[in-house]
């Protein structure tokens, strides 16, 4: 539809309808979790019409080195197949989003001074030693910090734990352990005690990687025959943070490699913190002793935020971006985005670029133009059925038991869940939910949702467990 073949013509184009289908064609191409780690973070900047030139900006980096790596060809292509002209594309570190004051000019200029290091070993066998100076190569985003970091009810713990451990690493919680969900503020937080450590003791040697790039740095020394640069260079510091351990999964040479480090780390009194979208001993291909490592010293949940902690992220992240958001309009997003902190941010991008571009002010309805998309797609998948089948699929019963009389507890507590998630998520009454559990009277579903709601406050495990099924089903 938009194969233009002259340069005139892509005035005529709106970059915002490249940007949505280019993300719903990398959603289907990619794995739900590639998907959620390294395309939903990453915005629209600008398009340049007169030089053809698309710019795409990532949160921190760690995902724009490997975005450029392994995304960038995708990118022109789709660009340049919307367009129907050759374009460039370029990948900008987006430090705009939720830390407006901070150094963005200096961020950027050290993005551009700076060689490209996409792994230690890289590094290691291009550079003499010095080049792992800490304040060059922490990879930490100088805008996640404790102050940029709203804090509710879900991640007040998380949040207390590591302002202790960045008090005193290596002594209080070794190794910190710190799981939730996607988007839920793991990798914010644990920036933030590196940006802490890193302001009390600016020579400490501290390094933020994500599990990826690990994972990749072992091939890499591998394949150089570098050990003993990679252990020499891990095995000293004083602070290693990184994130998403289950991508280790499978991988087995680089447990190993970790299972190394880590216990050099440990000896040494130096601080490791780990960070997982799942407790140690739900994770699956992690060799039994990692995970008894893992759970050794503090094991932290984060939970997705409540209404009142989304309508003030929202509020804060509008008006450090300079357009602020009214409350109610918050609180319009707020309640139909309820899975994550960075679907959030998505959803107040999206609203400040239809803003930009249609020249409007923030109102409801503007908020609803913008996230059509979303917000279909949200009423669209959640169904009761679908509630039903994915609880069912979760505690391993049948679906059927979701409409049965039986009542032993292994099915009863899954079934009293799924009829507090219908009430939660759809709009269903309390009659209509009982008719589709198998046609039971509404006060028993009543009854289901208050317990249910009531243990959620105070059970961590069970919050984490409904909102792993939440993943599921708006994946
Ligand atoms: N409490 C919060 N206050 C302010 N910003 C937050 C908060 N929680 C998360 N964010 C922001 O939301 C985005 C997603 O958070 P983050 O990247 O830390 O998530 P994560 O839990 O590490 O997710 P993943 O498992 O996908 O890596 C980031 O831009 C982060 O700054």
């Amino acid at each position: 539809m938009s194969n233009l073949q002259n340069p005139a013509a892509l005035n005529s184009i709106n970059p915002l309808g490249f940007w949505d289908g280019a993300v719903s064609t990398l959603s289907r191409e990619l794995s739900p979790q590639q998907f959620k780690t390294w395309i939903q973070p990453l915005t629209l900047v600008s398009f340049d019409e007169s030089e053809h030139l698309l710019t795409i900006g990532a949160p921190n980096r760690f995902k724009l080195d490997w975005i450029k790596k392994t995304f960038a060809d995708r990118f022109q292509e789709l660009a340049s197949q919307y367009f129907g002209l050759p374009i460039n594309v370029s990948f900008v570190l987006d430090l705009d989003m939720g830390a407006p004051s901070v150094a963005t000019p200096a961020a950027l200029e050290i993005l551009v001074a700076e060689p490209q290091q996409n792994s230690v070993v890289e590094a290691a066998t291009s550079l003499d030693e010095g080049a792992f100076e800490i304040e060059d190569h922490s990879k930490l985003n100088p805008n996640l910090t404790f102050e940029t970091f709203v804090t509710g009810k879900a991640n007040q713990l998380a949040r207390a734990a590591s302002i202790q451990v960045a008090h005193n690493p290596g002594s209080s919680y070794n190794p910190m352990f710190l799981y939730g969900g996607v988007g839920l503020g793991k990798t914010h937080l644990i920036h933030a005690i590196g940006n802490h450590l890193l302001k009390e003791k600016p020579n400490a040697r501290i390094r933020y990687i994500h599990a990826e790039q690990y994972v990749s740095d072992v091939v890499r020394a591998y394949q150089q025959k570098a050990f003993d640069r990679f252990k020499r260079y891990y095995h000293s510091l004083d602070l290693l943070l990184i994130d998403d351990i289950q991508f280790f999964s499978g991988k087995s040479r680089t447990q190993e490699e970790f299972f190394y480090a880590f216990e050099a780390l440990l000896s040494n009194k130096a601080q490791v913190i780990i960070t997982s979208d799942t407790y140690p001993k739900e994770m699956a291909g992690i060799d039994d002793r990692l995970i008894s490592r893992f759970d050794s010293g503090l094991t932290v949940a984060i939970e997705p935020p409540e209404l009142e902690m989304r309508v003030a992220i929202l509020m804060k992240k509008a008006i450090s971006e300079g357009i602020p958001m009214s409350e109610d309009v918050a609180f319009f997003v707020a309640k139909h985005l309820r899975s994550n902190v960075r679907e959030l941010e998505g959803a107040l991008r999206k609203i400040l670029a239809f803003v930009r571009f249609h020249g409007r002010e923030v109102t409801i309805e503007v908020a609803r133009a913008a996230l059509k998309d979303l917000l279909s797609i949200q009423n669209r998948q959640i169904s009761v059925e679908n509630i039903q089948k994915s609880v069912a699929d979760f505690y391993s019963i049948k679906v059927a038991d979701m409409y049965s009389k039986k009542r032993p507890a292994n099915i009863a507590r899954p079934r009293q869940i799924a009829m507090f998630m219908a009430k939660e998520l759809t709009q269903k009454s309390l009659p209509e939910i009982g008719e589709l559990f198998g046609g039971r009277d509404h006060t028993t579903v009543l009854h289901a949702v208050r317990k249910i709601a009531e243990e959620r406050a105070h059970d961590g495990q069970l919050n984490h467990e409904i909102h792993v099924i939440e993943q599921t089903l708006k994946a």
